[in-house]
Formats: C-alpha cells, sequence, structure tokens
C-alpha cells in the first residue's frame, strides 16, 4: 500500500496516459473537466509559504430566466497532525489552531464562503488505541470550548461559514462524548450541530470505546450561502444517511473523514461521487494526511504484531457534483485547500432531468423497511 510517496492518482495519470487517453479516462472518472478557478497570486504566496497546497475549481450551471445563479464558494481543508501524539494536549490542540487559522487566512482570499474541516480535526485519531488518557482530554463542549470560540472568531472575522468536526463532550448531559460537527454561522453565531450517526466496527477504527451514535438525526442548516448538512466519515458507507440529508433539504453535504488507505481507498472515489448523483446534490469528502504514531503499541485484534500507528491516511479530499462531475482530489501527501464554485441551481436542474426524487418511491421502501426492521419480519424469497 503506497504511503506518501505515491502523490495522486490525477499525477499518475498524467504522468503515464496519452493525452486522447487522458481525456476520455478523466471524462469517465470525473464527469468532465472542470475549469481552474482563477485564484489571487497572494494566495498561491501564502500558501507555498505556508506549505500546504491549493487547488480550486469552477462547476458551472445552465442559465435559467426566472433564477440567478446560487454562486458559493466552499473550502475543504486536509491536513497532518503538526505535533506528534505525545505532546502535551494544550500544546496539539494550539499547534492545530494556528495552522487551521494560516489555513483560513488563505481560504478568505479566495472568497470561500463555507468551510469545512476535517474530523476531529483538533485531535490526533487516536482512537485506534483504545486507551482513554489522554485522548479523552481533547473533548470539548461544542457551544463553548475553546475550539468553538477560536471558529466563531475565524467566521465573524472573515464572514465564513465555519463547519468544525470535533469530539464532543456534553457535561450538561452526563458527560457523554460525541462525534460532532459544530455549524457556525457567518456572523459568529454558533448555528447548530450535528452528530455523527454511523459508528465503524472495522478494523482499528474501535471508536464506539469513546463516543455514542449520534441522536440528533439528520439536520439542515440554512445559512446566507445555501443549505448545509455535514454526514460525518463512516456515515458515507450509508446511503440512507446521505438520503436523509438531502430529504430535508440539503444542497451541499459535507464528509469529514478520517480514513486510511489499507481500508477505503478503493471506495473513496465512489462514495461521495455517487451520493452527489443519487441525491441531486453537491457532496465534499474530506480525509486528513499522513501516518500518526502514538506512544503504546496497540493490536487489531487480527492475530498480527502489535504496532504505534493507524496506518496511511492518504488525504485526497475532493468535491463532487450532482451532475456526475467531481474536481481531482487535492494530493495523498500534504496539507491542502480545495477551493470549489458551486452554482446551486445545478441540484434542480439535474433533479428535473433524472428525477430521482421525483421517482424514489420513498413510500414503497417506507413500508418495506417498517416491516423489515420487526423482529419477526421473514425476508420475501420465493422459491420453487
Ligand atoms: N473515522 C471513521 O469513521 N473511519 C472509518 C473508516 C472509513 O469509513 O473509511
Amino acid at each position: 500500500m503506497a504511503g506518501a510517496e505515491w502523490k495522486s492518482l490525477e499525477e499518475c495519470l498524467e504522468k503515464h496516459l496519452p493525452l486522447p487517453d487522458l481525456q476520455e479516462v478523466k471524462r469517465v472518472l470525473y464527469g468532465k473537466e472542470l475549469r481552474k478557478l482563477d485564484l489571487p497570486r497572494e494566495a498561491f504566496e501564502a500558501a507555498s509559504r505556508e506549505d500546504f497546497e491549493l487547488q480550486g475549481y469552477a462547476f458551472e450551471a445552465a442559465e435559467e430566466q426566472l433564477r440567478r445563479p446560487r454562486i458559493v464558494h466552499v473550502g475543504l481543508v486536509q491536513n497532518r497532525i503538526p505535533l506528534p501524539a505525545n505532546a502535551p494536549v494544550a500544546e496539539q490542540v494550539s499547534a492545530l489552531h494556528r495552522r487551521i487559522k494560516a489555513i483560513v487566512e488563505v481560504a478568505a482570499m479566495c472568497g470561500v464562503n463555507i468551510i469545512c474541516f476535517q474530523e476531529a480535526w483538533t485531535m490526533p485519531f487516536a482512537f485506534c488505541t483504545r486507551e482513554k488518557l489522554p485522548w479523552t482530554e481533547f473533548a470539548e463542549s461544542a457551544e463553548d470550548g475553546p475550539t468553538t470560540r477560536f471558529c466563531q472568531k475565524l467566521a465573524k472575522n472573515h464572514d465564513m461559514v465555519v463547519v468544525s468536526p470535533i469530539l464532543e463532550r456534553d457535561s450538561e448531559h452526563g458527560d457523554v462524548l460525541w462525534n460532532t460537527a459544530v455549524v457556525i454561522s457567518n456572523s459568529g453565531a454558533i448555528l447548530g450541530k450535528t452528530r455523527k450517526n454511523h459508528i465503524p466496527r472495522v478494523g482499528d477504527f474501535n471508536e464506539s470505546t469513546y463516543y455514542m451514535e449520534g441522536n440528533l438525526g439528520h439536520p439542515v442548516f440554512q445559512t446566507q450561502f445555501g443549505r448545509i448538512a455535514v454526514n460525518i466519515c463512516y456515515g458515507r458507507h450509508h446511503p440512507l444517511n446521505w438520503l436523509m440529508y438531502s430529504i430535508n433539504g440539503a444542497e451541499i453535504i459535507f464528509n469529514p473523514s478520517a480514513t486510511i488507505g489499507a481500508l477505503s481507498e478503493s471506495l473513496w472515489p465512489i462514495e461521495a461521487r455517487n451520493a452527489a448523483i443519487a441525491n441531486h446534490c453537491f457532496t465534499c469528502a474530506i480525509n486528513r494526511v499522513g501516518t500518526e504514531h502514538f506512544p503504546n503499541e496497540f493490536t487489531s485484534g487480527d492475530g498480527k504484531k502489535a504496532h504505534q500507528d493507524f496506518g496511511y491516511f492518504y488525504g485526497s479530499s475532493y468535491v463532487a457534483a450532482p451532475d456526475s462531475s467531481r474536481t481531482p482530489g487535492l494530493s495523498r501527501s500534504r496539507d491542502g485547500l480545495l477551493v470549489a464554485k458551486l452554482d446551486l441551481n445545478l441540484c434542480q436542474q439535474v433533479n428535473d432531468v433524472w428525477n430521482f426524487k421525483m421517482t424514489g418511491r420513498y413510500e414503497m421502501y417506507a413500508r418495506e423497511l417498517a416491516e423489515a426492521v420487526k423482529s419477526n419480519y421473514s425476508p420475501t424469497i420465493v422459491k420453487e
């Protein structure tokens, strides 16, 4: 399994495919070639100074007579942890705040209206260890924790909606931990929060040791720039999870993630792209970068040797559109900011062509699922 030395699928295709083949491969894998955004020179200079990748693409929609284009710029941030996982907790959080601040400043230069960070962005992805301390110390209040206050400042200063996925400690309700995304309006006010609905029980993703399955359903947040929802990481394997955000009106669904190559890299380009197609909306898949080393060894319950790292987080964040087009991924190895200009009119335009909502037969599935979840249900299998 490749680590940082394999830069990206896109770089590999460009290097090895003759142009006519490359064009056909891109047509199939990326829907169509998107126009590159003309981002400001100072933004590229700042990104280069801060050592992160900056890419920008535009999704176009057809001109309409009655509606004006509904343009929104989204920013996706992927990053490594800047300090080792055994550094003091407060220092790690501060270093991450500093790193994200620098990236958000560049996003502001690029006119980003809504920015989303990666899953549990204030900490190493330590759930593989099954140890409680110090990792539970990274949990914070979604309402008034230091990270939410930090993001409120960013949001207000830059007139930007901030989606901040954190490990949440709900001290008012039994100190329960949750995997939560806090949504902060561009005014700086907290618009609300949403919690990860599906918890992985696969490989080293031992997350149910730490926090509970979300209990907030599928909220959609009306922002000044459009209706957004957050489907956190493992939720992207569950088509009904995407569907419910879409049924509640989401036009953009963010998927902040933390996932490793050996487990999911072949699923990654398909799932968020398919969700955008199936639900007539935009999806934004975000993954962290690099290998995180932990102080103590842990095993994976597979008879193999104990180890101190989780595997390689392969970045590759991208945006997908309802018409099956998608941006190239950010690199597998570098911190990065992906800026995408969306015209939200495309959602309705594609809906009117393909009619998945109109042909979805949801009442039929609601009836059948209501039966299927009963303990005395027997599957409908017709036998000879
Ligand atoms: N963070 C998380 O839910 N990871 C699970 C693995 C995956 O969904 O690829």
